[in-house]
């Protein structure tokens, strides 16, 4: 089984690996131990949130591997109740605290909240901390295009990361196409849908029958060939290798049409358009 990850180039020069391994619900030492195997089993982009209440659980994942820090790209979030510029610094602070780290790779604003409306007193939080060296990489998550217009016209900074709601029922084709023009990477957030149903759908096993693949690997290799970068959970050691298992095939040009045709105007798994949720 081929597992080498390929890399992806951020906007700022640095690298990400273009699959990484998602943390929601990872917690305590049962989580732990799930992390550990991920990262034993070959992911290096780990992505956590304070709002996740686990940013302790992968540090200590971290230091019970061999792996070197400086192998590991660990990402954080920061949460909508910390968005003035005092409260994120101090946040993005308590993050490290939290983890035992240093720095983080990558730290992303969790949700804009428009109507709080203070993300942009967040960002310049994140791009003083980014000059301070306590982030490598700064970027958000769950940002329109308005949103992402608005950081750079107030600070001048564009970030190098978006993570959004992306799998074969929300396809987010036009967000992507911006994110492209504008050199940010997309991260897919819920890649397998989260819920059972990606892996009964009777369209994608037609074509993971076709490759001799497994669904999941399917929808992964998708996400790698739209060119965003997809942050899959797991918390069995053989899916989590399932998971990474993908760069020993191609799907072709009918796979992509196919499988990107499941999307649908619903077809977010809890309904959060960011125009108008807000998360704290
Ligand atoms: N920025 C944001 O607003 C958000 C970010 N996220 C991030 O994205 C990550 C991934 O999204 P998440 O919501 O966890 O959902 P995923 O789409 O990653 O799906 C996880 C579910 O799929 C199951 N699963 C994983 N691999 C397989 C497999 N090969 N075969 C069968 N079942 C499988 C898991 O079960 P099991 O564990 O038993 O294998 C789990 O129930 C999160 O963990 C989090 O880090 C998520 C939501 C919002
Ligand atoms: O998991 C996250 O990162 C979130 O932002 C949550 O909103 C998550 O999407 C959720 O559905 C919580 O119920």
């Amino acid at each position: 089984m081929n597992t080498q990850i390929p890399e992806a180039k951020l906007n700022d020069g640095n690298l990400i690996p273009v699959i990484g391994f998602g943390t929601y619900k990872l917690i305590g030492n049962e989580g732990a131990i799930a992390i550990e195997n991920a990262i034993n089993n070959g992911y290096r982009l780990i992505d956590s949130a304070y709002n996740y209440e686990n940013e302790g659980t992968v540090g200590a994942a971290i230091r019970r591997t061999s792996v070197p820090r400086e192998e590991l790209r660990i990402t954080s979030k920061l949460p909508g109740r910390y968005h003035t510029y005092q409260d994120a610094l101090h946040t993005i602070q308590e993050s490290l605290y939290r983890a035992n780290l240093d720095y983080y790779d990558v730290y992303l604003i969790h949700w804009p909240n428009p109507k709080q409306d203070q993300y942009v007193e967040a960002w310049q939080a994140l791009i003083d901390a980014r000059k301070w060296g306590l982030i490598r990489s700064i970027g958000v998550s769950n940002f329109l295009p308005e949103h992402l217009n608005r950081l750079e016209e107030e600070t001048g900074v564009m970030p190098s990361i978006n993570q959004v709601e992306l799998h074969p029922f929300f396809n987010q084709e036009s967000q992507r196409k911006w994110h492209e023009k504008h050199h940010i990477i997309t991260e897919s957030w819920s890649p397998l849908f989260r819920t059972s149903n990606v892996f009964k759908n009777e369209t994608i096993k037609d074509i993971a029958l076709k490759h001799n693949k497994t669904i999941s690997q399917i929808v992964l290799r998708w996400h790698y060939q739209l060119g965003a970068v997809p942050i899959p959970k797991s918390s069995s050691p053989v899916r989590q290798l399932e998971n990474i298992s993908i760069f020993d095939f191609s799907l072709d040009d009918k796979d992509m049409t196919t499988l990107a045709n499941l999307t649908r105007p619903d077809g977010r798994i809890n309904d959060q358009d960011p125009a108008v949720y807000e998360e704290f």
